[in-house]
């Protein structure tokens, strides 16, 4: 039988305490650890992790505990689980004896919660959602799936309608079916999304950063995974997320962020910036490094006693073409090719007799004449003297690659550093020695990278796999990509799998309505977003004082509940914290329940498609100049 409101209630009152003891237990476990464990290594390891484990459980100890309940049939199609009910909640709860009271979402039964449907109930005799309020049970609705009932989840639409305020929240109650699907593919396996404005990317990217830290937990707490986003004002509002999925050792950075060794000095032209992203670039800077080798010039000779030990001009050629031959990184190269010299001298010595060893081998290795022969055929090289030197005289490394015009915009005679030299900095870096490498790299906002950025994050995954997250029609970066076969190439996932959502949860029909219009402007092919939504409104204002009417407009939406974006480019003050005033080009990634728009006339299309689409109920739009055409109202509308 299906459970009362009361034993709901003694279910939740139970689960809570035996949180309770596992939070306790935890925490004593962080005290005596040290007591417990054998050596200090092992003591300071075991303690970090029960400190990040009863971390992960007090994140969250009064909110909702679960969000629903799966009760399995009594038949074969039920599998093992025929006959058993199972509370689904955002982490794992088991009784005194073990016994689980609440299964991870993550878990792989909690998977039909998401999949079962009236058309293929997988076993699955009644799915219950529950729905709460202020961390209290408020009630629950049942979908009987066995049955071949088909509810439209009432618990489902509130959340998606429900205002926004704050920064972003986990969706785990209610993924829906192609969601799960990106969330629980494999560890292996590259995915990327191409997503209209809302369909949940970025909410997808960071469950399935929650989803396989949960599954391969070992592995990657050891191999790391990081979540890239556009600013540091997107991270600040995705920054609760993982927490609240009790997962607290994911890296949330800007790519900026990744690369930057040095603080930023300077800034680039457009032209400058232009070509200093362009992929050309990775072959300018390997003939740049790679221009500091040297021929040998001479036999190495070392003297030592009465031994004098020699290589030929030719051998020592020899080497240096075999090292060449094995395309290892710069720096490892090397390192390889004094080990070879070094190799050649041992065996000398080994033929007169000798027994070298180690610390003979070390000597040798650091012995002048050696040294000199290193420094002179394959020296040690910063990256950033790499870089100066190119932006000095970009025509050696260049010719040929880039033309005079843009070999002249990258020429620079001072010392500045810009962001895009850190870029370069970083390509150099990486032909000299392998950047750390993480399992798994979730990336948002990806239509906007450039070859350059996207190869300084392939080179960090050339062991992971990654989710590439992005819409090409949200591109406005100079070198926004138009195609995800080629960004994937430059991210190194070339055969990663691409997946398109439509299915829009935050905007409503009537902004959609508008966006969709000014789609097809945007010259990209892309398919419309589909609003899960029928409800919002739209108001066009025209006003010749533009302040005023902003004010007022923003007055009015402070009569409701929820967050307020204020997209401008003008100064304007916030009269109460709720509202946010930001340009255009920072409101990417981010929402707003009411989103007042303020002239956009000047905004480029894709900007403008961006700015329509954060609005999560209301949309107002104040302008003075004419509207752009492609948002006009139609006779029809008005
Ligand atoms: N299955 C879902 N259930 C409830 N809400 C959802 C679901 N999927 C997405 N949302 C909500 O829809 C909104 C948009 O999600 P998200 O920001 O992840 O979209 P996006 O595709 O990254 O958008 P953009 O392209 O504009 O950056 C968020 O408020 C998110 O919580």
């Amino acid at each position: 039988m299906g459970m009362t409101m009361e034993a709901e209630r003694e279910h939740l009152a139970a689960s809570r305490a035996a949180l309770a003891r596992m939070l306790d237990l935890a925490r004593h476990r962080v005290a005596t650890g040290a007591q417990v464990a054998g050596d200090r290594y092992t003591a300071e390891t075991l303690g970090r992790m029960l400190k990040s484990y009863a971390k992960e459980l007090a994140e969250e100890p009064d909110g909702p505990l679960y969000f629903g309940r799966l009760r399995f049939a009594d038949a074969p199609s039920a599998g093992d689980h025929s006959g058993q009910a199972y509370y689904i909640g955002r982490r794992h709860i088991a009784d005194e004896a073990g016994e689980p009271m609440v299964i991870d979402w993550r878990a792989p039964v909690s998977r039909t919660f998401y999949r079962a449907s009236a058309r293929d109930p997988q076993g699955v005799q009644v799915r219950r959602r529950y729905g709460w309020r202020d961390g209290e049970l408020t009630g629950f609705e049942d979908e009987h799936l066995w049955r071949g009932q088909d509810i439209a989840s009432r618990i489902v639409t509130e959340e998606i309608e429900r205002p926004r305020v704050g920064p972003m929240r986990d969706i785990v109650a209610t993924i829906q079916p192609d969601q799960d699907d990106l969330v629980r593919a494999d560890l292996d396996e590259s995915v990327c999304v191409q997503g209209a404005p809302g369909t949940g990317k970025t909410a997808v990217g960071l469950h399935r950063a929650a989803y396989l830290l949960y599954t391969h937990r070992r592995r990657l707490k050891r191999d790391g995974v990081l979540v890239i986003g556009p600013n540091p004002a997107f991270l600040r509002y995705i920054s609760a997320v993982l927490p609240a999925l009790g997962e607290v050792d994911i890296a949330q950075r800007t790519l900026d962020q990744v690369i930057a060794r040095r603080p930023v000095t300077g800034t680039d032209s457009e032209a400058a910036a232009a070509v200093k992203h362009d992929p050309r670039m990775a072959a300018v800077l390997s003939r740049a490094l790679y221009a500091r080798l040297g021929e040998p010039a001479g036999p190495l000779v070392v003297p030592e006693d009465s031994a004098r030990w020699r290589i030929s001009e030719r051998a020592l050629g020899r080497l240096v073409g075999e090292v060449w031959e094995e395309s290892l990184p710069y720096g490892i190269a090397r390192e390889r090719l004094r080990a070879r010299v070094v190799g050649l001298l041992q065996r000398q010595a080994e033929a007169r007799g000798y027994a070298p060893g180690a610390a003979w081998i070390q000597r040798m290795g650091r012995s002048r004449p050696v040294r000199d022969f290193l420094d002179r055929v394959w020296p040690s090289v910063r990256p950033e003297d790499v870089v100066a030197t190119l932006l000095r005289d970009p025509s050696t490394a260049a010719d040929g690659i880039l033309t005079p015009t843009e070999q002249e915009a990258i020429l620079r005679r001072g010392g500045r550093r810009s962001a895009a030299d850190l870029l370069l900095i970083d390509e150099v870096a990486g032909l000299i020695n392998h950047p750390e490498s993480y399992g798994h790299i979730i990336v948002d906002e990806a239509q906007d990278l450039s070859p350059m950025q996207c190869r300084a994050l392939a080179r960090r995954s050339t062991h992971g796999s990654l989710t590439v997250l992005g819409d090409l029609a949200q591109g406005t970066a100079p070198w926004a990509a138009t195609s995800w076969a080629e960004q994937l190439t430059h991210l190194g996932k070339p055969k990663a799998q691409l997946v398109t959502l439509t299915a829009g949860f935050r905007v409503p029909g009537a902004v959609l309505a508008l966006a969709n219009r000014l789609l097809a402007t945007l010259d990209v092919d892309v398919p419309p977003t589909q609003a899960m939504r029928t409800d919002g409104t739209v108001r066009v204002r025209q006003a010749d004082d533009l302040r005023a009417a902003t004010r007022q407009a923003v007055r009015e939406a402070l009569g409701h509940e929820g967050s307020i974006g204020v997209i401008t480019d003008e100064p304007f003050t916030p009269p109460d914290d709720r509202v946010t005033a930001l340009p255009a080009r920072l409101a990417k990634g981010l929402e707003f329940d009411h989103v007042v728009l303020v002239e956009p006339a000047g905004l480029h299309p894709r900007l403008l498609y961006v700015a329509l689409t954060r609005a999560v109920s209301r949309l107002d739009i104040v302008h003075r100049r004419p509207l752009p055409p492609a948002i006009q109202p139609t006779p029809l509308q008005n």
